[in-house]
Formats: structure tokens, C-alpha cells, sequence
């Protein structure tokens, strides 16, 4: 008998199958990459928390004032602080040394451990987080001397490759994980858009879990045809369909549902605006917005897995890890209703939103 396109035997087995083991502290090892550098800026190169316990209850912006620092990077540097039991914040929004800083971080206590940061204040890292803090343009990826950011390098044929099997690899465990978790949410709609959608990855797995799912995969070039080539390769080519062009400015494709998944991280909240703008533009009332990423708590305070990314987002791209209340504020000023926040796995979660 001759195989249909869409019967199980012909798609990757894989799309459906989990691990045994949970993967997130291997995961955390390389998210956290960044986090020692952006403390040892502030400790040694802006003496931030000696300062800081001069000035007990300064707000973000004498913080920025004083230093000269762009908001979205110093709100990562405080949550990170906050994250880490560094710093606390009232409610006034005054910041404020815990006793752990007084005694570690602060210059002439007889327990401040700056020299132990030593041998990580002239890294390529810190340089680009010292850039970053100042100018909020992001540093260049992994701090190669091409002198290309992130978003830059992601035009080059090679570095996608090699970028997109990144964020493949762990899509295989994040997709299944969103795609059982998004089931109860998910209603009679039937088609997908996954803007920004990488290799593909999160529309293979939602649409080899979900039966009445077909998707569209949007991405630029040469992304586009990676994406191609990995649904081919799934054997889904009949139910992912992909579609190239700028996300900012191509009309988005029809559709009931959208999946921004680790794409508005990438971004300052102008552009997270803009997106979901788009979003919105695109979607009837009753269509649903995914959103999946790494989310900080609304209170700022951790998870510290997710402060310590949100570290290296700020540092390779325009963007950071925000939190469900932050993604919330926007959503209802452009037409959605958002709803409540799920984890999943490996710090990560998602938020959806329902267009009104
Ligand atoms: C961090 S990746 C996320 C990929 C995938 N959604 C995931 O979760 O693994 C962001 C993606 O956005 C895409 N992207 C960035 N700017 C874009 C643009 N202007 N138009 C379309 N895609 C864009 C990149 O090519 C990249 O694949």
C-alpha cells in the first residue's frame, strides 16, 4: 500500500519521543556563561556595590544618571543582583545592599572578595557588557573579533547553520514539552504560525502532537532554507509549510494561532511592542498568541537560572528575559487578554493571550 505523507510511519519518531532524564542543569551550565562576567563589571570596573551602599535606596534612574547606564541592561544587572540575595528593591523602587553585599562586595571590608573577579575584568565579555551598559547595543556574538551582533550574524549562511542546530537541539525537548502542555488551550483551532520559527522545531513538534494542526514556519533568509530542509527531513513537508520575509515588515500570514517562541527575548520593548502589534493585526478575535521562552517572576527576584541568561541575551542581542507581567502590560494595550504563565522545563515556560 502506498504510504500517505501524513501517516505516523512516514514522520520522524523522535518529534514524539522525551527524554528520561531531565536536561536543565546542563542547559544552565551554558545559560549562565555570561553572569560572572556582568558582576564583575559592576564590582570592578564601576565599584557598583560600594556606591551602592553610600546611596541606600537610589532608584534606576540615579543609578543611571550616576553611571550612565541605558535601563533595559540596568534592569538586568538588578535582577541579576536581586536574583543572586545582592540587592533588594522596596517598594518604592529604591535599591538597596543586602548584608551579603555589605561584606563581599564593598571596598575596605575586610571580607570583599573583588580580587577574586580579578582574572575576568579585561575578558572580550565584560568589554562587551561594558558597551552594552552604556550604549545598549549589544556586544558581538561570543565576542569574535568580526565585530557582527547576533542578529547580524544570523544573515551569514554558516554562522545560521551552526546557530540554528543550537536552538534546534534543545527545541527537540522544549517542543514537546510546550505542545503537551498547550493541549487544553488549543480548542478547535487548527493552523499555526511560528514567527522567527528557527529550524522549525516548535511547529514540527505541535503539529506531530496535535492531528488537526498544520503550521507555517516564518523566517528570514538564509534561515528559510534550513527550515526547509529539517521538515523535509521530519517528513512533514505536507503540514509545515514555511514562508521568507522580514518579520517587522511582511504582512504575517492568515492564521488562529501564533508561537513567538525565544524571539521577542531577542528584543528592546519598541520592537517586542511592534511584534505583537503584528500579532494582533494578524489575529481574529479568539485567536490565540503563545509566547514561549525563558520568563524572570513578575517581583524581579529570580528564577536565577533565567537571570543568569537574561545576562547574556542583553549582552549578544537588543534583548532580555522579561517577565509574564511585563509581556502582560503590552498585550492588553494592543488587543489581547492575557492569560496566566506555565512552566515547562529547563526554565523555560510559556504565557498565552487570546485576541479580544
Ligand atoms: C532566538 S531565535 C528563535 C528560534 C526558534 N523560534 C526557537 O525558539 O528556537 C530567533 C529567530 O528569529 C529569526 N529572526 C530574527 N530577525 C528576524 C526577522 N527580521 N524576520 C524573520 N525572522 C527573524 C532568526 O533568524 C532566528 O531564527
Amino acid at each position: 500500500m502506498e504510504k500517505h505523507p501524513l501517516s505516523s510511519s512516514a514522520m520522524n519518531p523522535a518529534l514524539t519521543t522525551l527524554p528520561s532524564t531531565d536536561p536543565a542543569q546542563i542547559l544552565r551550565f551554558r545559560d549562565r556563561q555570561y553572569s560572572a562576567e556582568l558582576l564583575a563589571t559592576a564590582l570592578l570596573h564601576y565599584d557598583f556595590f560600594s556606591w551602592l551602599g553610600l546611596n541606600a535606596g537610589a532608584s534606576s534612574d540615579l543609578i543611571s544618571k550616576h553611571f550612565g547606564f541605558i535601563a533595559r541592561p540596568l534592569d538586568v544587572l538588578l535582577t541579576l543582583c536581586r536574583a543572586s540575595g545582592l540587592v533588594t528593591t522596596d517598594a518604592a523602587g529604591g535599591h538597596h545592599l543586602t548584608a551579603h553585599a555589605q561584606e563581599h562586595l564593598v571596598k575596605g571590608s575586610p571580607w570583599y572578595l573583588g580580587p577574586y573577579y580579578a582574572p575576568v575584568k579585561d575578558t572580550p565579555i565584560v568589554k562587551g557588557f561594558l558597551s552594552v551598559l552604556t550604549t545598549g547595543k549589544p556586544g558581538n556574538w561570543q565576542a569574535k573579533s568580526d565585530a557582527k551582533d547576533w542578529h547580524e550574524s544570523m544573515l551569514d549562511p554558516e554562522f545560521a547553520r551552526s546557530f540554528t542546530d543550537l536552538m534546534n537541539c534543545r527545541g527537540m525537548i522544549f517542543g514537546q514539552f510546550l505542545a503537551k502542555a498547550i493541549k487544553p488551550l488549543l480548542g478547535d483551532r487548527c493552523h499555526l504560525l511560528d514567527v522567527g520559527g528557527g529550524s522549525g522545531i516548535y511547529s514540527s513538534t505541535m503539529v506531530a502532537a496535535h492531528p488537526q494542526l498544520s503550521a507555517t514556519v516564518l523566517e528570514q533568509s538564509p534561515v528559510d532554507a534550513i527550515v526547509k530542509k529539517e521538515i523535509a527531513r521530519h517528513g512533514l513537508e505536507s503540514r509545515v509549510k514555511v514562508a521568507t520575509g522580514d518579520m517587522f515588515k511582511v504582512t504575517w500570514p492568515e492564521t488562529d494561532i501564533i508561537l513567538l517562541s525565544n524571539v521577542l527575548h531577542d528584543w528592546d520593548l519598541p520592537e517586542v511592542r511592534a511584534l505583537l502589534v503584528k500579532a494582533a493585526e494578524t489575529l481574529k478575535p479568539g485567536g490565540l498568541l503563545i509566547i514561549h521562552d525563558a520568563f524572570i517572576q513578575d517581583g524581579k527576584t529570580g528564577p536565577m537560572a533565567v537571570a543568569e541568561y537574561s545576562a547574556l541575551l542583553m549582552n549578544i542581542t537588543q534583548g532580555k528575559c522579561y517577565s509574564p507581567a511585563e509581556y502582560g502590560a503590552v498585550l492588553r494595550e494592543v488587543g489581547f487578554e492575557p492569560g496566566s504563565y506555565q512552566d515547562t522545563i529547563g526554565d523555560r515556560g510559556f504565557m498565552t493571550a487570546v485576541r479580544r
